[in-house]
């Protein structure tokens, strides 16, 4: 892609259920969002290397001379993409005068981006000179799948640049995407990447962020949902500041201290992912769709008390559960919790009365409005989203934008 500049993007994503379950095999139902990542690359002949991220305020650049030991300390296959030994992190780190053990947004960042950079470009022993910009309409660090969007747009780019894989094929609406052998890559290398900013990431954030759409993770196994009805969400930020990589770390820390007591609840959380499924397909068949709600709802309500006792919950989050409870909601923590943000099930339809509040005749729509409000006052953000524009008709491998301009 010598002198063009390519625009990439990735969604975030929604975890409906199976969150740190999902970190030890059990499986997760997740769906993207229309909150998006982007990345612009350009190709320079000016001997630099630079990385601007406007939502971190980091902007850092390089002599693409000071790289070259990126290529003598990463010997990777370009096309086996394999994850960082800790050596050749700890290398990445003194280059970037990171201290061992600093967990902070920027240091992550940056190291996710050295390292699939040197991983990336060590087959064709050249190291490029480019500058990389990259924007989100996600939340840094707040569940959505921030990082796993972050490490999609830098592969899908990155493997491009270099030439790994191929131009991706035009679509009818001006979008592009990639053939399915070359998303698999770029989920693989993106996987790399998440586990420099995770540690132990399940693969299910960079699997959404790939391909988009719905999808049921099992074991390493992307299983596209198809039969899942239009669910409405609101979607709460906290805002309370978390690290995922803490998170999962504490839930391991339980797990071995604790094993026949965590152990169970975690096969719980997997048999609540695989009920929702279920109960997502007997809506879409039409099968008595007032129940259906009712089990979903259940289910949110277990998976929030189970979230809670393996220690990813947060008062911040109990606040949003009580909240949306006095209007008869149902909501629970999403992605890796401790503050960050929830979803609350919407019901469908403008006719649903309030329950807890039957003097207060009102619509769904006033429910929501009248949640939204109060919740507000809590200040914490909330924005409504729907499935159905992610969800139905869409195909895996239809997620990856690119475009091109110049040359
Ligand atoms: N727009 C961005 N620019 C630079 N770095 C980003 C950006 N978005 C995410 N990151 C990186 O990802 C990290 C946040 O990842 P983390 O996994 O903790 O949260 P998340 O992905 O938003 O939530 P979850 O993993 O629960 O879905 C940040 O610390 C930063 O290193
Ligand atoms: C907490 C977790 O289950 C989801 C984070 O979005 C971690 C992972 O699956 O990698
Ligand atoms: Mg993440």
């Amino acid at each position: 892609m010598t002198d063009k500049t390519l625009i990439v993007s990735a969604p975030g994503k929604v975890i409906l259920h199976g969150e740190h379950a999902v970190v030890h095999g059990k499986v997760a139902l997740a769906v993207s969002l229309n909150l998006r990542t982007y990345l612009q690359i350009g190709l320079c002949s000016n001997g630099r290397v630079q990385i601007n991220l406007p939502n971190i305020d980091t902007c850092l650049s390089w002599e693409s001379a000071a790289l070259q030991f990126l290529l003598t300390t990463i010997d990777a296959d370009v096309l086996n993409p394999k994850a960082a030994s800790q050596e050749q992190v700890d290398k990445l780190r003194q280059f970037a005068g990171i201290p061992d053990g600093c967990v902070d947004t920027r240091s992550l960042a940056i190291l996710c981006f050295l390292y699939l950079y040197g991983a990336i470009s060590a087959s064709s022993r050249q190291l490029p000179s480019m500058e990389i910009l990259v924007w989100s309409e996600l939340p840094t660090g707040a569940g959505l799948g921030s990082s796993a969007a972050y490490s999609v747009c830098l592969a899908a780019a990155l493997l491009t640049a270099n030439e790994s894989i191929a131009c991706p094929v035009p679509e009818e609406n001006g979008t592009v995407r990639w053939a399915e052998d070359e998303l698999e890559l770029i989920n693989k290398w993106a996987f790399q990447g998440e586990k420099l900013i995770h540690g132990n990431p399940s693969g299910v954030d960079n699997a959404v962020g790939t391909w988009g759409g719905a999808l049921k993770y099992h074991a390493g196994k992307i299983m596209p949902l198809n039969r899942i009805p239009t669910l409405r969400i609101l979607l709460t930020n906290t805002k309370v500041p978390r690290s995922t990589k803490t998170l999962v770390a504490g839930v391991k820390d339980k797990l071995n201290k604790f094993p026949s007591i965590i152990g169970p609840i975690l096969n719980s959380i997997d048999a609540i992912s695989c009920e929702c499924e279920r109960t997502l397909a007997a809506i879409v068949a039409g099968d008595s769709t007032e129940e259906s709600y009712a089990v979903l709802e259940e289910l949110i309500d277990i998976n929030q008390h189970h979230l809670n006792v393996i220690g990813v919950g947060h008062s911040s989050l109990d606040r949003l559960c009580q909240a949306t409870a006095l209007h008869s909601l149902h909501s629970k923590l999403t992605g890796a919790g401790g503050g960050g943000c929830g979803i609350t099930l919407l019901r469908p339809g403008t006719v649903q009365r309030y329950k807890t509040h039957p003097c207060m005749k009102g619509t769904v729509e006033m429910k929501v409005a009248v949640v939204t409000q109060e919740l507000r006052v809590q200040s914490v953000d909330c924005f409504l989203c729907s499935t159905r524009h992610r969800i139905l008709g869409r195909q895996r491998g239809e997620r990856m934008e690119k475009q091109e301009k110049g040359g």
